[in-house]
């Protein structure tokens, strides 16, 4: 079943007057070729009775007739060339407005579709075929009618010749058009049980050539084992490829030679027709040349036909991807974010497990943070701090309990208005290979480029300035290596300026995530030092391991296996003697021993 109207509408909707023009000129492009055909036929009759009459006179109107079909030739060639730009300049808008429109739909998607590896091979299949299968749909269109209304004529022509040449023409080119339906779906199918392994071997090149794992690599020598896994892939997956083509080309052999003995089965009717004298030398001139044509037309035709079965195929797998439905998305009449909170943060009896999976990560989470708080949560790795800091930055949602802000859930705000408002620096951040200034500025994009106060009083307070002004372009320096002039910086380094992202946005909500992990004892100190200050007034939570961090903070979390194990302010935890306390006093051991060994 060919459903291609979605196809025509993303080609009309990213090139209207180039796909219309498109459009019009392949219609007229089918015309020509009949009008040539027709003065052809003239020329050889008009040429025939100029030898048999012998008076040259009469050669004028043959000539006239030659000069005509000379300009239908040169109109025939403009027009392909005209059409060929406009067909390449549809294609390229079409790719980038599909490749635009992919894009949003990804950013648009919840988290939990990037931690699935179906996501991924829906998202490899519509990569591949999003980008040109709407426009090769549209082509195919114009195709098909150009060849259609070309074939109308011709295959009225040939009827009227003889009905046997219109069915050797069908005949003719039947068989063609079975293999190509065939393999289209061989294809199809083969197509989506390879994406994995294809995927696999893309991840694999990646590792070979990609920066991120350039140093492991080389230490730990994997270059060899990695690349013995690509090749191991890419054979298997080119040996079931040959395979089906192996097959394929047999096929349209077979095919091909059919359909050529019956063009010369026709060709012989019309030479003896035409040595018995039931046809003229002109007729016999216009069957041959409008028999050849015609089927190319009808091959063009069924072709088409074949193709545009294929190409929708091939498509549903972009539109699998546009169909992915988002759960984390705004109810009807979501609540504005307020400026500044009025009560402040409440997890009441929440609970979570990730997608696609069953384990609870979190379990009857309750605790409050009142407005202008700053709660520290601590414990084990894996006991799901970081958890807390996603579903509080609703990356996700609690599968039970609720998370409200103001005595509102959370879900029932707008979820840009919510984002705008909420400064949150991941343990795993982003490092954005643009400027420094660009990457504390895409903190808060609102931030005008030219703006630099903004962005300096940023960096100061995540103490990236003085660092930042020592690199060779100060705040203009492009960081990392992937780009021209790319400076690389350490990773406590890049994690201040991940912290002055931060700070870049006047949020009443904030959520540090391990924000001075990877920051030196001096630098760390500062921070927290004045990390008081700079939240004063702001509501949130800070994930550290660091007990200097968490000690001045209003109140304490402690996690136990998704669990809350106690809460409270320092002094109420050391006075319980519980697992903050003894936690903290086997850190205070730690730094001791260190010092008496110094
Ligand atoms: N994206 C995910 N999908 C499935 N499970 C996850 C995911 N992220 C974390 N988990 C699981 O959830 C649990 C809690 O993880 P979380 O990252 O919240 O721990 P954490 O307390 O922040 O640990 P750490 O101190 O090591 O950063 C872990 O056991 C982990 O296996």
């Amino acid at each position: 079943m060919l459903r291609l109207d979605r196809a025509v509408l993303f080609v009309f909707r990213a090139a209207p007057w180039i796909s219309l023009a498109a459009l019009v000129l392949s219609l007229i492009s089918g015309l020509l070729p009949l009008a040539g055909l027709y003065l052809i036929k003239l020329i050889v009759d008009g040429l025939t009775l100029v030898v048999q009459s012998g008076d040259s006179g009469d050669f004028y109107p043959v000539f006239y007739l030659v000069v005509l079909a000379g300009l239908v030739a040169i109109a025939q060639h403009l027009l392909a060339s005209l059409s060929a730009y406009l067909a390449s300049s549809q294609g390229m808008k079409v790719s980038d407005y599909v490749l635009d429109v992919l894009h949003k739909k990804s950013v648009e998607l919840d988290l939990s579709f990037y931690e699935n590896p179906k996501y991924y091979n829906t998202l490899y299949r519509a990569q591949q075929e999003g980008p040109y299968r709407p426009g090769k749909i549209v082509s195919g269109l114009t195709n098909v009618f150009q060849n259609f209304f070309s074939l109308l004529a011709i295959g009225g022509l040939l009827l009227f010749l003889h009905w046997g040449f219109a069915l050797i023409l069908v005949l003719a080119v039947l068989p063609s058009l079975f293999v190509r339906f065939m393999f289209s779906g061989i294809l199809y199918k083969w197509y989506q049980k390879k994406t994995p392994l294809e995927r696999e071997a893309g991840y694999l090149s990646w590792l070979l050539t990609g920066y991120p794992n350039a140093r492991e690599i080389r230490l730990f020598n994997l270059g060899g084992w990695f690349s013995g896994l690509f090749s191991e892939i890419r054979s298997k997956l080119r040996i079931e490829e040959l395979g089906i083509q192996k097959k394929q080309h047999l096929c349209e052999g077979l095919a091909a030679a059919l359909s050529a003995a019956a063009v010369f089965t026709a060709m012989g009717y019309a030479v003896y027709q035409a040595g018995t004298g039931k046809m003229t030398i002109g007729d016999m001139v216009m069957f041959y040349q409008a028999f050849q044509r015609g089927m190319t037309h009808l091959k063009g035709f069924f072709e088409g036909l074949a193709g545009l079965y294929e190409d929708n195929l091939f498509i549903s797998y972009f539109y699998d991807f546009l169909d992915l439905q988002t759960e984390i998305k705004d109810v009807d009449n979501p609540s504005e974010f307020p400026d500044s909170l009025k009560s402040g943060i409440i997890f009441d009896n929440v609970s979570f497990a990730y997608p696609g999976s069953e384990e609870k990560v979190l379990k009857n989470i309750s605790f409050e943070i009142k407005k202008g708080e700053i709660c520290a949560v601590l414990g084990e790795n894996g006991a799901g701090k970081s958890t807390i800091a996603r579903l509080l930055s609703r990356l996700y949602d609690p599968v039970e309990g609720k998370i409200e802000i103001d005595s509102v859930n959370l879900k029932c705000y707008k979820i840009t208005e919510f984002r705008k408002k909420t400064a949150v620096m991941l343990q795993d951040f982003a490092k954005y290979h643009f400027t420094v200034n660009e990457n504390i500025r895409l903190g808060n994009i609102d931030i005008d480029r030219a703006d630099q106060y903004l962005i300096r009083a940023a960096a100061m307070k995540a103490g990236a300035h003085d660092f930042v002004n020592r690199l060779p372009r100060g705040y203009d320096t492009v960081l990392g290596k992937m780009f021209h002039d790319g400076m690389e910086i350490s990773q406590g380094e890049w994690q201040k300026v991940a912290l002055a992202r931060v700070f870049a946005k006047e949020a009443p909500i904030v959520i540090l995530d391990e924000p001075a992990s990877s920051m030196d004892v001096e630098s760390e100190y500062l921070i927290f030092q004045k990390m008081k200050t700079l939240l004063k007034g702001k509501t949130g939570i800070i994930i550290s391991h660091r007990f200097a961090t968490v000690k001045s903070a209003d109140k304490i979390i402690v996690l136990k296996k998704g669990e809350v194990a106690e809460s409270g302010t320092h002094d109420s935890l050391m006075e319980k003697k519980g697992l903050y306390c003894s936690w903290y006093t086997k850190q205070m051991q730690v730094h001791t021993q260190g010092d008496t060994h110094d």
